[in-house]
């Protein structure tokens, strides 16, 4: 076919030879219906999901003026993108957070067919703004450590007027477990050990510090505390293990 092609193109390429002409008949009938059938270029996504994905990390009308004082601190340190392509180099990069995680990883669009389709985040998974997990990570990659800024809704309440211990449980898991991926890949968590040192009002504001302490073979091990904004008042204080895993691991396999 390439050779037909090329003798009926000669020294002149395609200027003045109609399709028709270049190609036998069948193949020109076969060509033109597909082409028939293909959208034009401009209305193909090359995203390869129906919509973007929502970043649920964003601003939002139920953020207190103190969590968007926090987060604007945060956010100036950021690393940024200019048009020009020149991003300033900053040490903090703001994590998006989405409802789905695997689906936005790596290959993650595969693995998502195969694990429950229908799952979701479950801190990510209330659609009244500011009822449970308002919440930003906010990573330092040279430092090995993250901040998250976060606002405890009303529906987290555990001991009267106070946020629920395995709520904050959760938020540990979360912030410390997404450290110990965005360090060491695919992980889940062995052991978490938390100590409750002070009630937290609902409604507040805190600072889920997260830091590596040491990666061991599959092993990292994090230490996290939950603070004031401030810094002056100490929550929370926990340590976490995250063993690293295949994939295959979470379909049961022990490789
Ligand atoms: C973007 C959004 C990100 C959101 C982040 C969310 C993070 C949330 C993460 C989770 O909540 S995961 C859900 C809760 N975790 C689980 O369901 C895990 C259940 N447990 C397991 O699947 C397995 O036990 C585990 C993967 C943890 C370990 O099994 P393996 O067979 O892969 O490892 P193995 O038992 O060979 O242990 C490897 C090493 O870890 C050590 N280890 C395992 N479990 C341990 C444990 N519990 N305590 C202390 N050490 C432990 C073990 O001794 C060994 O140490 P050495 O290398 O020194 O020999």
């Amino acid at each position: 076919m390439l050779g037909h092609i090329a003798r009926r193109l000669g020294s002149n390429g395609l200027k003045g030879i109609s399709p028709q002409q270049l190609l036998p008949k069948e193949t020109h009938r076969h060509l033109q219906s597909s082409l028939d059938t293909i959208r034009p270029i401009s209305t193909v996504s090359l995203w390869p999901f129906s919509s973007q994905p929502r970043d649920f990390s964003q601003p939002n009308s139920s953020w207190s003026p103190e969590m968007q004082k926090v987060y604007d601190h945060y956010y100036a340190l950021c690393d940024t993108d200019t048009e020009n392509g020149e991003g300033k180099k900053r040490p903090w990069r703001k994590l998006p957070s989405y409802n789905r995680s695997i689906k936005y990883a790596t290959g993650g669009i595969h693995l998502s067919k195969l694990i429950q389709a229908k799952a979701r985040l479950f801190t990510r998974n209330v659609k009244e703004q500011g009822a449970t997990f308002e919440y930003v990570v906010f990573v330092n990659k040279e430092e090995k450590r993250c901040v998250c800024v976060f606002q405890a809704g009303r529906l987290l309440e555990g001991a009267p007027g106070h946020v629920h211990g395995g709520a904050i449980a959760t938020m540990i898991d979360t912030v410390t477990g997404t450290l110990a991926g965005f360090l060491s890949g695919p992980i889940m968590t062995a052991n978490l050990n938390i100590d409750y040192r002070s009630p937290m009002p609902l409604d507040s504001v805190v600072l889920i510090h997260s830091a590596l302490d040491r990666i061991e073979r599959r092993k990292t091990y994090i230490t996290s505390k939950v603070t004031s904004t401030d810094e002056s008042k100490l929550y929370t204080e926990a340590t976490a293990l995250f063993v690293s895993i295949s994939v295959g691991h979470l379909f049961g396999s022990r490789n």
